[in-house]
């Protein structure tokens, strides 16, 4: 099935594709890598750097050029109008290697190959049988991240692949020569899904003229927190690989570009299947659940449209904490808050939302500031304090529950417990330090003038209604 990477320069001269100066090896620990054959330099401030490599434009994959395909190959263009509905960037990629793999796989077989063959069907075969994302990980690899950011999203991930899959099962099956090509020689299954979905993931660039595409050679060049290239098109359909200004590399060295230092421990994680302490963002995003006992709950993810999430971040050492949906969640019909379903003009249903009898739908997202409107505006802040608080500790909790040495094993594979172990940590560290900060914030809110005035006058509106019950049960027994 694979392609020795030896014969990359023999497709690449077949292709168009130029390399200058360098050539694909592999690395120690990273798959595949770009390295230097020469020294090069690029001056501070330097427009015309040196180019490492050409690729065409038609070579890359993004939706335009697979409707190019489609045109060429009947079956492809039938499969991707079953799918119109399910079409994205991402998709249509996944569903052309899906049937670049089975059509390799029929081939070295001997069973019958269906559809025409690109430069992809040979490109596909250099790439990774396995790419260490999360999704990829087998079940007792995937107990390391429990209790991490991670735990919930990959679950989610991995139903999500697998409802895709079935989507594509069947559509695909309608079509006479794929349900033979797929089905009937089982060419391809859920795994090669999952794999696709981690190669499109790991690989996929956002280049500045075509957006979201897979670039061939280009994405064989590994991450660095002080990368050296950089990629970007041309005027002449090209997309090209070039040195930083400001940058000089040596024979035999790696060539890197950054894949981003805005994502955190945990996306590299998802995205890559490794983490870069020298270049990741020291953030995280944790699900937020209503409370369970709301009665308005249901109607407020409704009106949220988006999944409920608290935000941690430490920038410049300070940390930042932030979750839209806590400051609707702690809204309640006595504060002003209410929902209304309302007729429109073509006879249907909308549900509306109203605070202090203003119609704020369009303003979901924005409690933090129309809950400065309320009489006790401090006590809102407590309440959302208090909840993002509960949420973080929680999350503690589990993960603290959990130690990596009741799941490192010799079953586990290196680089994902590594990976895990440090993921726990870096999480770890940023949850204790955010409920530091939280705590402090709760505390100097439960003595503000307004939150002390609120508190007492509830703590008498009870003793109000205990003497009232009181009363009444003297009332009774009397
Ligand atoms: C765009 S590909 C780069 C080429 C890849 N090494 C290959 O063998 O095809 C991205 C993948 O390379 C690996 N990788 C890239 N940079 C890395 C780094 N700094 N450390 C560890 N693995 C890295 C990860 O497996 C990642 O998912």
């Amino acid at each position: 099935m694979s392609l020795s990477i030896e014969d990359l320069p023999a497709w690449a001269r077949l292709n168009n594709v130029s390399f200058s100066g360098v050539k694909v090896t592999k690395t120690e620990g990273k798959g595949y890598g770009v390295f230097a054959q020469n020294d090069m330099i690029a001056a501070e401030g330097c427009l015309d750097t040196p180019v490492m490599f050409t690729v065409p434009r038609d070579l890359t994959l993004n939706t335009t050029t697979i409707d190019e395909y489609a045109k060429e190959d009947k079956n492809f263009k039938q499969l991707l109008e079953a799918l119109a509905e399910h079409r994205s960037t991402r998709t249509d990629i996944l569903l052309f290697l899906l049937i670049q793999t089975a059509r390799t796989r029929a081939s070295s077989k001997n069973h019958l190959s269906v559809g025409v063959s690109n430069p992809w069907t040979e490109y596909s075969r250099f790439l990774p049988e396995v790419v260490l994302v999360p999704t990829e990980w087998t079940e007792d690899e995937r107990l390391l991240l429990r209790g991490t950011s991670l735990e919930s999203a990959v679950n989610a991930k991995i139903s999500a692949l697998d409802s895709e899959f079935e989507v594509v099962r069947e559509a695909s099956g309608d079509i006479p020569s794929y349900h033979e090509l797929l089905w009937e020689h089982h060419t391809v299954s859920f795994q090669d899904w999952i794999r696709l979905d981690a190669i499109y993931r790991s690989r996929c660039l956002q280049l500045p003229r075509s957006g979201e595409s897979m670039v061939p050679c280009i994405d064989m060049i590994n991450h660095s927190a002080a990368p050296s290239a950089y990629y970007d098109e041309n005027s002449n359909d090209q997309v090209l690989l070039l040195l930083r200004p400001g940058t000089s590399i040596s024979q035999g060295d790696e060539v890197t570009i950054s894949y981003g230092d805005a994502k955190s421990a945990a996306e590299m994680l998802f995205s890559y299947g490794f983490i870069d302490s020298n270049s990741t963002a020291d953030s995280l995003v944790l699900p937020l659940r209503p409370f369970p006992d709301d009665p308005l709950a249901k109607a407020k993810l409704v009106a949220f449209g988006e999944a409920p999430k608290v935000h941690v971040a430490r920038e410049n050492g300070t940390i930042r904490w932030d979750s839209r949906f806590a400051h609707l969640m702690c809204v309640n019909e006595e504060d002003g808050l209410e929902f209304r379903v309302l007729q429109d003009t073509d006879g249907g249903r909308q549900l509306r939302v109203f605070w202090r009898d203003e119609d704020v739908t369009d303003q979901t997202a924005n409690f933090a500031d129309l809950g400065e409107t309320h009489p006790f505006p401090e006590v809102m802040q407590l309440r959302v304090v208090t909840v993002v608080l509960e949420c973080i500790q929680t999350q503690l909790e589990r993960l603290e529950s959990c130690q990596p040495s009741d799941t490192v094993s010799s079953s586990l594979r290196e680089d994902c417990s590594k990976a895990g172990i440090l993921l726990r940590q870096i999480e770890a560290k940023l949850l204790k330090d955010a409920i530091e900060v939280l705590e402090k914030e709760r505390d100097s809110l439960m003595e503000a003038e307004n939150v002390v005035a609120y508190l007492g006058s509830m703590e008498t509106a009870e003793l109000d209604l205990v003497g009232e019950e009181a009363s009444n049960e003297a009332d009774d027994f009397s």
